[in-house]
């Protein structure tokens, strides 16, 4: 079975353009959840362009599915983390301005800074995952840092779905979450995915766990509306 959980970045983003309260964010994850949403996700940046911190205390307080909260592990972000005590963590190795999240870990040159975060996560009952690049090389120095999972950034696979270079790079993803199985790491995925190319990585990608879907879903729902484009993608991983 393979979670989705619903990045409302895009919400808040649309919510802050005005200085006011709509759309409401908590409101929008409760429908979200109604119409079968498995997971909650939110990415506050530093800037506060859309998810804030506030949101993550709210929303931790009234939702009763998965909090996924992603960040750079910068020592604000994780005492917020370690306050509010999300489900799962997912630690991006983003810069403060980054447009969006553009790359993975180097978990090698990152390691012993990764191992002190992840303990400190887990010591306070969060399930931690490691934002990776598509590398069966990185899974086994992911696993060194004590992870529970990885999130396999997506970007890569959503470019190349459909052209004649998808089979070369499905097959790093493919190596990379079946190494992730082999060591006891669990496998989630996120960015760029959207209801074209969803069904073939839940039907091939070994071990898949959860899927964190924002931009491309709430974009599809202002044609399609919330209910069918939740119901599309719950089909997708069905
Ligand atoms: C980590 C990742 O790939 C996305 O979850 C990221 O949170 C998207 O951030 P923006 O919504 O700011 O583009
Ligand atoms: N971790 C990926 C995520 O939460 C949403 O990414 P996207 O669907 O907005 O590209």
């Amino acid at each position: 079975m393979t979670a989705l959980s619903v990045n409302i970045n895009k919400v808040a983003l649309l919510r802050n353009s005005r200085g006011c309260d709509e759309p409401n964010v908590l409101q929008f994850s409760q429908d979200l959840i109604k119409l079968g949403a498995e997971g909650i996700t939110l990415h506050p940046r530093p800037d506060g362009r859309h998810a804030l911190y506030s949101d993550v205390y709210e929303l931790k307080k009234n939702i009763d599915v998965e909090l996924n909260v992603e960040g750079y592990p910068s020592e604000d972000f994780l005492e917020m983390v370690c306050e509010v005590k999300p489900d799962q963590c997912t630690l991006v190795p983003d810069p403060p301005g980054a447009l969006t999240s553009d790359s993975g870990w180097d978990c090698e040159k990152n390691m012993d800074f990764l191992q002190k975060v992840v303990a400190r996560l887990q010591a306070e009952g969060v399930r931690v995952s490691i934002f990776l690049d598509p590398d069966p090389v990185q899974v086994n120095f992911a696993m060194k840092t004590g992870t529970d999972r990885i999130e396999l950034y997506t970007q890569s696979y959503a470019e190349s779905y459909g052209t004649d270079s998808f089979e070369k790079v499905f097959a790093g993803y493919f190596a990379t979450a079946a190494r992730a199985v082999e060591l006891g790491v669990g496998v989630n995925a996120g960015h760029d995915l959207n209801q074209e190319n969803l069904t073939y990585l839940k039907q091939n990608l070994p071990g898949l766990a959860e899927v964190s879907i924002g931009h491309a879903l709430i974009s599809e729902m202002l044609y399609q509306g919330m209910e069918t484009t939740i119901k599309n993608y719950l089909d997708c991983l069905k």
